[in-house]
Order: C-alpha cells, then sequence, then structure tokens
C-alpha cells in the first residue's frame, strides 16, 4: 500500500453522522485549483477567527489537508486527480469543504467536482442567494432577490453517460436509436455527439422532499419547481410531475384553481406554502424582473447550474456566492464559482463565496453564534466599502483591497 499523504490532526475528533458534534472536529480541505490558493486559506483564518470569537477558545475546527485537483497530481502522481484516500477521507469525516477544480473543456478528465457529487451521493446542491446591503447589483431592487436553489445533484446530463461524434460508441448508440427504437430525428447522424439525460422519480422525489422540508422548516412561500418539460418531456416533465406528486402525497398539498399548482399549510407555523413550477427559459426572465415572486427552487442538474450564476449576477455575482453539497449522511461545502485562472495567486479575487460556504458549514454544525458573526462582519466590510476587485469596480467610493485584506477585514469587524 502507497504511504498516506494525509496527515490527520492531533487533538481533533472525528464528526459521526447521528451524533453530537464535538467541540474539536476534524475538518477535511481541498485547497482547490487556481485561485483556491487564494481563497481557502483566507477562508481558514476568517472561520477560526469567527469560531474563537464566538466560543473563546471551547470550540475549535481541525483542519485537515486532503488533496483532489492540480495539488493531488503533484503529490500522489501524474493521473492521480482524486485519490482513494482523499475520497475515503472525505467519508470517514463526513463533512468537508472544498475550493473549486478545474475541468477541461472538450475532452480530458471528467469534472472531479461532479464526480464527488456522485460517488458521496451528495443529491442536493443547495445554494441561497440573497442580498447583502451595499453589494452593486444590476437590479432597480436587489433586496427581492431571496432564493435558496436545490439543484438535483447526481443525474441528468452531468451523469457523464455520452459518446464523441464519429466514436465506435456514438455510432453503435445511433446504430441502435435508429434501427432498434425506430429513432429518425437524428439531423446528422454521422456526425453527432451523443449524450444521454437519465432523470429518476427515486432522484426527482428526494431532491424535491429536500427542497420542500427546508421550506417548511425555513417558514418560506413557496416552492417552485424550473423545468423543461415542454420539451424534455419524460425527463424534466418527469421531474415536474414527481415533484407536484410528492407534494400532494407526502405534504398534503391540494391543488390551487384546479391545479397544477398547489399549497399546503406549513404544520410549523400554519401559513400556506405554494408549490407552483415555471419552464426555465421563462423562468430566467421572471428573476430579472420579478424576483420576488419566487423562493425556494428545485430543478435538474443543468438548470442549476446555469440559475445558480444567473441568479448570483443579481446580487453582487459570484464572488458572493456560497453552496453546500449534502446527501443523507455525508456535507460538502462548496463555492458557486469556478477556478477563474487567470486570477490565480494574485490575492485578488472574493474570498466571500467560500466564506459564506464555510458559513453554511458553521449552521450545519449547529455552530449558529459563530456563523452569525461570519455574516455580520461581512456586512460590516461591504457596508464599509471594503471590497475586492469584482465590486470596487462597481461602487463608488470603494476602498479595493486584495483578497486576503477582505478577509482581515472581516476580521477586525466581528
Ligand atoms: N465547483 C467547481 O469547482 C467549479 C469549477 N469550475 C471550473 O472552473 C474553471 C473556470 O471556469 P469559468 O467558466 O472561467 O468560471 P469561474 O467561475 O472560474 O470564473 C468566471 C468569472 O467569474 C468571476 N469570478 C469567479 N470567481 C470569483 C471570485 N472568487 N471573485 C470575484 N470574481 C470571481 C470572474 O469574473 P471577471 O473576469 O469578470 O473578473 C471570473 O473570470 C473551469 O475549469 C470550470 O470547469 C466552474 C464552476 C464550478
Ligand atoms: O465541475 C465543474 O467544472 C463545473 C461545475 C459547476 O459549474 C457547478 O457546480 O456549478
Ligand atoms: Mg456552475
Amino acid at each position: 500500500m502507497s504511504e498516506s499523504k494525509i496527515t490527520v490532526p492531533t487533538g481533533g475528533q472525528k464528526i459521526v453522522p447521528g451524533q453530537p458534534v464535538p467541540d474539536n472536529p476534524i475538518i477535511p480541505f481541498i485547497e482547490g485549483d487556481g485561485i483556491g490558493v487564494d481563497i481557502t486559506p483566507v477562508m481558514i483564518k476568517v472561520i477560526d477567527a469567527a469560531v474563537d470569537k464566538a466560543y473563546g477558545g471551547k470550540k475549535k475546527i481541525h483542519w485537515m489537508e486532503v488533496f483532489a485537483g492540480e495539488k493531488s497530481t503533484q503529490i500522489y502522481g501524474p493521473d492521480e486527480w482524486l485519490s482513494k484516500e482523499t475520497f475515503d477521507a472525505l467519508k470517514e469525516f463526513s463533512v468537508s469543504i472544498k475550493g473549486p477544480m478545474t475541468t477541461p473543456v472538450g475532452g480530458g478528465i471528467r469534472s472531479l467536482n461532479v464526480a464527488l457529487r456522485q460517488e458521496l451521493d451528495l443529491y442536493q446542491c443547495v445554494r441561497p442567494v440573497r442580498y447583502f446591503k451595499g453589494v452593486p447589483s444590476p437590479l432597480k431592487d436587489p433586496t427581492k432577490t431571496d432564493m435558496v436553489i436545490f439543484r438535483e445533484n447526481t443525474e441528468d446530463i452531468y451523469a457523464g453517460i455520452e459518446w464523441q461524434a464519429e466514436s465506435e460508441g456514438a455510432k453503435k448508440v445511433i446504430k441502435f436509436l435508429t434501427e432498434e427504437m425506430g429513432v429518425t430525428k437524428i439531423r446528422f447522424p454521422n456526425t453527432s455527439g451523443i449524450g444521454i439525460k437519465p432523470v429518476s422519480k427515486e432522484g426527482t422525489t428526494r431532491l424535491v422532499r429536500a427542497a420542500i422540508k427546508y421550506a417548511i422548516d425555513n417558514d418560506r412561500r413557496s416552492v417552485t419547481i424550473v423545468h423543461k418539460g415542454n420539451i424534455m418531456k419524460y425527463t424534466e416533465g418527469g421531474f415536474r410531475d414527481w415533484a407536484y406528486e410528492l407534494a400532494k402525497t407526502e405534504f398534503g398539498a391540494a391543488p390551487i384553481d384546479g391545479g397544477p399548482w398547489c399549497s399546503f399549510k406549513n404544520p410549523k407555523t400554519g401559513r400556506e406554502i405554494i408549490v407552483k413550477d415555471a419552464i426555465a427559459d421563462a423562468f430566467l426572465q421572471q428573476i430579472l424582473l420579478r424576483p420576488g415572486e419566487y423562493d425556494v427552487i428545485a430543478c435538474c442538474n443543468l438548470n442549476g447550474d446555469y440559475i445558480s450564476d444567473a441568479l448570483a449576477a443579481q446580487v453582487g455575482g459570484i464572488g458572493i456566492a456560497p453552496g453546500a453539497n449534502i446527501s443523507d449522511q455525508y456535507a460538502c461545502f462548496e463555492a458557486t464559482h469556478g477556478t477563474a485562472p487567470k486570477y490565480a495567486g494574485l490575492d485578488k479575487v472574493n474570498p466571500g463565496s467560500l466564506i459564506l460556504s464555510a458559513e453554511m458549514m458553521l449552521r450545519h454544525l449547529g455552530w449558529t453564534e459563530a456563523a452569525d458573526l461570519v455574516i455580520k462582519s461581512m456586512e460590516a466590510a461591504i457596508g464599509d466599502k471594503v471590497v475586492t476587485y469584482d465590486f470596487a469596480r462597481l461602487m463608488d467610493g470603494a476602498t479595493e483591497v486584495s483578497c486576503s485584506a477582505f478577509g482581515d477585514a472581516m476580521i477586525e469587524r466581528m
């Protein structure tokens, strides 16, 4: 067996799902490619400061670096993008956080980000999008954008079932489709790449169940199922139909004016929660024009990817857009954005997205006092117009600071 490259911190304890979180949890982190080298150390410094301030040394995260992406190839060898050791550690320690990882376009390795989500069955990608006072926005009233996206994270076209044009695989699938399935509509069969989009009832219902439960627990007004079911009837259309069915059978929703919209009373607050749907293209213009009408969003994987970045832009951009990948056992927190390679190592980008992902992690652990300090200090820094380049270029009178200086500005304001 090859030598271990991961050093388990002494003095820390493992988080065991279903058991109380220890005061000294070991949290594995992946630094990430590109700007990972800039934002990850800043995130750790800010989170350590918030935890220390909130609990006066009684609680402390023991960070444990694990390796994936380019750093993994340097440590384990040229083809080791996601080692078994790293993968096992993410499972064993159950709660983790990661920086972004590069995925080449058109060829090369498949997404490591997607691989992690699939292998750990992190079926919920939860991305809250809300306005922080003072953040530059293209909207007249950005305060109305307050949504939480539940993106299905293991299925859809992201399953990676595809064949390159003119490959043996593509030829075989096209032959099967035309000769055995009666398909006549592949416009250019000899030069088509082929992709398969699985969307299941199980995958849909577990994701939509999580979205509806979130709406109940957080007293939200509505859950919107976003889909392109008019065109992709049995995948995206199935997603919509199974979502409505679940709302009725599990949550007792009753049709509004004959349906398909339906509603039920929140069992915790007695207030009505509406379950509705929107076709994805129309939804993308509605969120700009009438964002106040949307609240919790449930959608398939690809739509969720597009919607996440589009919504983030309404409230400051992907520099401040957090996320969590969650299963029934594991959670891996990560920013919405990617590796932004042109900024790598410049100490320039906004660390806000990864810091807010860590803030979600603190809440997941039940460390709300520390999480509140993170929010408070970020609001204060932005309120004082001490911001990174992405905000500074859109704000009048801002003081532009580096990635690390923004972290320090937050710590000063805790
Ligand atoms: N979960 C993950 O690990 C993800 C990985 N990726 C991967 O990342 C790589 C690069 O993808 P790309 O499409 O360029 O998308 P990115 O999200 O990496 O960057 C796009 C643009 O968004 C802005 N941006 C991103 N992060 C920040 C930040 N922290 N602070 C301020 N601005 C930021 C920058 O805008 P500007 O130029 O205007 O300053 C940047 O050029 C690809 O390989 C992709 O596959 C992509 C998304 C998620
Ligand atoms: O895996 C990738 O490279 C991109 C993933 C992505 O865009 C996302 O998770 O939002
Ligand atoms: Mg994305």
